[in-house]
């Protein structure tokens, strides 16, 4: 999945990824009323109308960028009707060819990964069949329970020919409590970073990795250290738009090739009619507000490659 990864961005020339993240909030009127007045003010309506939202932006965007990151938690939220809502999002955008990055952020002791990874990335068996449940290309790990519990993921990708993000420098403002705490004179994201690399030796593709890493687009100079830590893993770059990270920061993020990395919008992209840039569409033309967004996206990252 890597190398179709790697493909896609090369033939679209965009190192973004649309972070299908649908908030209540985020949903025009018009989409709400609709499923409301189908469902009623249930969960199924709230599920509908995320699915119909989602639905929108992918058909409006998906012939310019290379994969979606659906986050499971703004599905979850919505109970049993959101996970469909869910896996209705990753089966359509996957019919629509586009990559699918499911951001589950999973991670636990061995035995219990490995139900996140079979359920996620793999094949569970049931009586004589097997089934893929959820069935996304890459998902996101959480490393802090060591080697150990993401083993599980790993294995499951090499069977599968699937992928892994593992968390290593998150976004967030208190992402340093943690993860910047030296170790034997190192931050330990370094140290993180260090593992991935070891990791992803093993499970090659033609040029990368397939086990990859999360860098926040909100630490360019972290991103730059790390880069060079991780030289064959592809780095997914969340925290551009919303969250304050801009093209001019990213350059260092990807390798000379002028691949390496992947920069995730959610708000900045899906929630774009509201902006006041994009504010001309209109809620009932969203998805054009999205695709707009993705477009300036696209060239703002292009411009930072080319060192403008
Ligand atoms: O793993 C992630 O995708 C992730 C890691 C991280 O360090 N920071 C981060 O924001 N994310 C996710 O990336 C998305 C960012 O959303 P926006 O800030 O709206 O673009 C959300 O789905 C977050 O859960």
């Amino acid at each position: 999945m890597i190398n179709k990864l790697v493909k896609k961005i090369k033939e679209t020339g965009a190192p973004i990824v649309v972070g299908l993240d649908p908030m209540l909030d985020y949903i025009p009127e018009h989409v709400q009323k609709k499923a409301f007045a189908e469902y009623g003010d249930t969960l199924e309506g709230a599920a509908e109308a995320i699915w119909q939202f989602n639905k929108e932006i992918v058909d409006k965007t998906y012939d310019i960028i290379p994969a979606v990151k659906p986050q499971i938690a703004m599905y979850e939220q919505f109970g049993v009707p959101g996970l469909i809502a869910f896996k209705k999002t990753v089966d359509y955008c996957k019919k629509k060819d586009l990559i699918v990055i499911g951001d589950i952020k999973r991670g636990d002791i061995g035995s219990t990964s490995k139900a996140y990874a079979v359920g996620h990335l793999g094949k569970v068996k049931v009586g004589g069949w097997e089934y893929a449940p959820f069935d996304e290309d890459f998902a996101t790990v959480n490393p802090y329970l060591g080697s150990d519990g993401v083993k599980p993921f790993i294995d499951v990708c090499r069977e599968e020919k699937k992928g892994l993000f593992i968390l290593v420098k998150t976004s967030n403002p208190s992402s340093g409590e943690f993860q910047d705490r030296l170790v034997d004179d190192r931050p330990l994201y370094e140290l993180v970073g260090e593992k991935v690399a070891q990791w992803g030796t093993q499970c090659m593709g033609d040029d990368y990795s397939y086990i990859g890493a999360v860098v926040g687009a909100t630490y360019p100079e972290i991103g730059k250290v790390l880069r060079k830590v991780m030289p064959k893993s592809y780095i997914l770059v969340p925290g551009y738009g919303a969250q304050g990270g801009r093209g001019k920061d990213l350059a260092h993020f990807f390798n000379e090739d002028g691949l390496g990395a992947i920069v995730n919008s959610s708000r900045g992209i899906i929630a774009a009619y509201k902006q006041e840039a994009y504010g001309r569409f209109g809620a009932e033309n969203f998805g054009d507000a999205s695709r707009a967004a993705a477009e300036d996206m696209i060239l703002d990252i292009r411009d930072a490659l080319a060192g403008k």
